[in-house]
């Protein structure tokens, strides 16, 4: 392998060629972004204003879309990588471009193939560089010395914190020359310093994740993998593929969404598929997707949570929603014309059978009962001759129908009907009856009935109650395919609801030793199953990227504590010194904390000060009163790239991660919940750098101090 490097007084002019070339493409980015831009503004192809209404609006949509497209993301490197095959492999013979040597694509001895985040074309359409996604990049990412795909050679660039081409690394394929090439170029990747939110990994991303990345959008995947071993980077990046590879259909089908956490993850991640050319994906939190109009006041007790969160609570849900449904036992009296139509409690009945018998959704069940009522009378009124101009949507509407209905399948409400199961204690008995047992009804129940259904104050877990019965009302709409992080979390019920929405596929991201919440699934087969995507696949990542050797495997002695059957990642990088315990007296660990915050701002990059819930006040006061500027987490905006400093309450650093991590009273974040080791797993895994730990509080057991030696 070759490497080259510029220095401050001599660049290599091979590099300067590069750069001219990359100025190139961005001239020619600029103006196929004006040309639209042009096109926009002057309506340019556009039909006549009324008749072709619809279809200009539409193609002003699309160019609007494409404009956003092509922007240019803060100089961010146009291609970061190149390949070369033997002439005419790449790009045929006949592509009407002459060989010379000054054509950076069509040299003499080759054809060049430059691979980018997005594809740039000359005005002619002569591609200058290709999207990563398209078919003649998979070599980038594929080729090796067994199989080359015929690249001859394989370059991967290096740039500065500025995105100027600084360097690049060639590798010979098919030479059989042993060499860690990328690595390098890796490792600088990973360690460039961090300021604001998660960056695409598209340049580096490794063959054990690109092969996830390109699995067939009918594959449901769930993705189990340590910290830092890139499964939100290969979540993300697979929906891009899918959204270059099968845009129609995935629109035809819904469109698709990420779902994270919570808001502090979704803005931490929110740059990273528009980097990538897509800048038109929804992204939710769990609960906005199953409660969109209502927010979380209150948080389960764990015993509470796990009734809650457990599949059978579907059962309990769909019995008392239909048991509501039920015979009449008095003659209803249509009076329609002058005249008055009986029907009897046993025609009633019969036809609120052959409703039943259909199996549909609560809402068209009712539907077809009035018109089966409706056409019932109209037949009789056709029966006697009488039925002259009545329609079966003026039967529909008559109010004794309407009544009958009313009383045989009422209207439901799912807040109304969650609330019911769990505030009235004979409702959910007569629900869970044989499905629950008696004390699990008793920990559903709320202490304290609330007023009215409108003072309710709902948990997390209940909007998945009211997901589950909105459901069997009516259907949700569905999307193509979903994207799903920190799924070690979610409830069985949860999982419910994100697999009702689900129209061809899912990817499902998580890792079971960070499993915090007590509904938790345990495992990832049971994921599946209530995705109702039991075809789906269970693949792991074991390669971990983010995290030092030396931090993840101080983190892993915990590991047989909170998940035993799970090895700790094998960490890519070793990083010196990247280890701190600092023992205080426990008047001294507010001063240690703001040094500790101090020293870490002296260098480059991100700092996460990442402690208990109940302790970020003190240490937010802390903080403001010696002037260090911060973002505290989980408190409006989340702006993470206002402050390089961010004070992250542990409950939200999950996904997160900073070049330093400063993690204050381990024991503290250990004690503060039931699953309070792997909140405090979660913790020691965010760093990128280097992990300060800083207790006066007696460490866990697992952490114990003999054990844990400065390094
Ligand atoms: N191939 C790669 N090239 C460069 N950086 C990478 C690569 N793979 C992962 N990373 C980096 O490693 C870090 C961890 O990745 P990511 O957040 O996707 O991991 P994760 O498995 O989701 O972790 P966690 O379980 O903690 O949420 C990120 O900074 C990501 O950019």
């Amino acid at each position: 392998m070759t490497v080259h490097q510029t220095d401050q007084d001599a660049v290599e002019p091979e590099i300067l060629a590069e750069r001219d070339y990359m100025a190139t493409c961005r001239e020619t980015l600029t103006r196929m972004r004006d040309e639209v831009n042009t096109m926009l503004a002057t309506g340019a192809g556009e039909g006549d204003a009324v008749v072709d209404k619809y279809f200009n609006h539409a193609l002003r949509q699309f160019r609007k879309q494409f404009a956003k497209e092509l922007a240019d993301l803060d100089g961010a490197p146009l291609f970061f990588g190149r390949l070369e095959f033997p002439p005419g492999e790449a790009y045929g013979n006949d592509t009407g471009k002459a060989r010379e040597a000054s054509s950076p694509t069509h040299p003499p001895d080759c054809d060049r193939v430059y691979i980018g985040r997005r594809g740039v074309r000359e005005d002619d359409g002569e591609p200058m560089v290709i999207d990563w996604r398209a078919e003649l990049s998979r070599a980038f990412y594929e080729a090796s010395d067994q199989d080359p795909l015929g690249v001859r050679v394989r370059r991967r660039y290096g740039f500065d914190n500025d995105g100027v081409l600084t360097a690049f690394e060639d590798e010979r394929i098919g030479e059989q020359v042993a060499s860690d090439a990328g690595s390098g170029l890796l490792a600088a990747e990973i360690e460039r310093p961090r300021k604001g939110p998660m960056r695409d990994i598209v340049a580096t991303i490794q063959p054990e994740q690109m092969s996830l990345v390109r699995t067939a959008l009918e594959s449901t995947l769930c993705i189990q993998g340590a910290p830092g071993t890139g499964k939100t980077a290969v979540g993300l990046h697979r929906l891009a593929y899918l959204l270059y590879a099968e845009r129609e259909r995935l629109q035809k089908e819904g469109g698709v969404a990420v779902i994270g956490p919570n808001r502090s993850f979704l803005a931490y991640i929110r740059k990273v598929l528009p980097a990538l050319g897509e800048v038109a994906v929804s992204q939710t939190t769990i609960d906005e997707l199953t409660g969109p109009d209502l927010t979380v006041e209150r948080t389960d007790e764990p015993r509470t949570a796990r009734v809650k969160g457990d599949v059978r609570m579907s059962e309990v849900i769909r019995r008392h929603l239909w048991s509501r449904v039920r015979p009449l036992e008095e003659t209803v009296e249509v009076k329609h014309q002058h005249r008055t139509w009986r029907l009897h409690p046993e025609e009633l009945a019969e036809e609120l059978d052959a409703a039943l018998s259909r199996n549909i959704d609560y809402t068209a069940g009712r539907e077809l009962l009035t018109q089966r009522l409706a056409h019932l009378v109209l037949r009789r009124m056709e029966q006697a001759g009488t039925s002259g101009t009545t329609t079966l949507p003026q039967l529909q509407r008559n109010k004794a129908i309407g009544r009958a209905l009313r009383q045989m399948w009422p209207a439901a409400d799912p807040a109304r009907l969650v609330f019911d199961l769990l505030t009235d204690a004979d409702q959910l008995a007569r629900a869970a009856d044989g499905v629950l047992s008696a004390e699990e009804q008793q920990d559903l129940l709320l202490e304290r009935r609330p007023r009215s259904v409108k003072s309710m104050p709902w948990s997390s877990l209940d909007l998945a109650l009211l997901d589950e019965a909105a459901a069997l009302i009516e259907r949700p709409a569905r999307l193509g395919h979903i994207v799903v992080d920190e799924a070690q979390d979610l409830s069985p019920m949860q999982i419910r609801a994100i697999g009702r929405r689900v129209a061809i596929s899912c990817t499902v991201l998580g890792d079971l030793a960070q499993a915090t919440s007590p509904s938790a699934v345990q495992d990832w087969t049971d994921v599946l199953a209530h995705l109702d995507l039991p075809d789906g696949r269970v693949e792991e990542l074991t390669r971990g990227y983010r995290v030092p050797a030396q931090i993840i495997d101080y983190a892993a002695r915990l590991l047989p504590h909170i998940a035993p059957g799970l090895n700790g990642p094998a960490s890519f990088r070793r990083v010196a010194d990247s280890l701190h315990i600092t023992r205080t007296a426990p008047e001294g660990t507010i001063e240690a904390t703001l040094a500790a915050c101090t020293a870490a701002l002296a260098g480059e990059g991100s700092v996460g000060l990442i402690a208990a819930d109940d302790d970020v006040p003190e240490l937010h006061q802390a903080l403001t009163r010696s002037g260090l500027p911060h973002t505290v987490l989980g408190t409006g905006e989340d702006d993470l790239d206002a402050e390089r400093l961010a004070l992250t309450p542990v409950t939200l650093a999950k996904g997160l991660e900073f070049d330093v991590v400063l993690v204050v009273e381990p024991a503290r974040i250990a004690g503060a919940e039931q699953r309070g080791l792997q909140r405090l797993y979660v913790a020691l895994t965010r760093a990128v750098s280097s992990l300060h730990v800083i207790h006066a509080d007696r460490l866990p057991e697992a952490l114990a101090p003999e054990l844990a030696m400065n390094r």
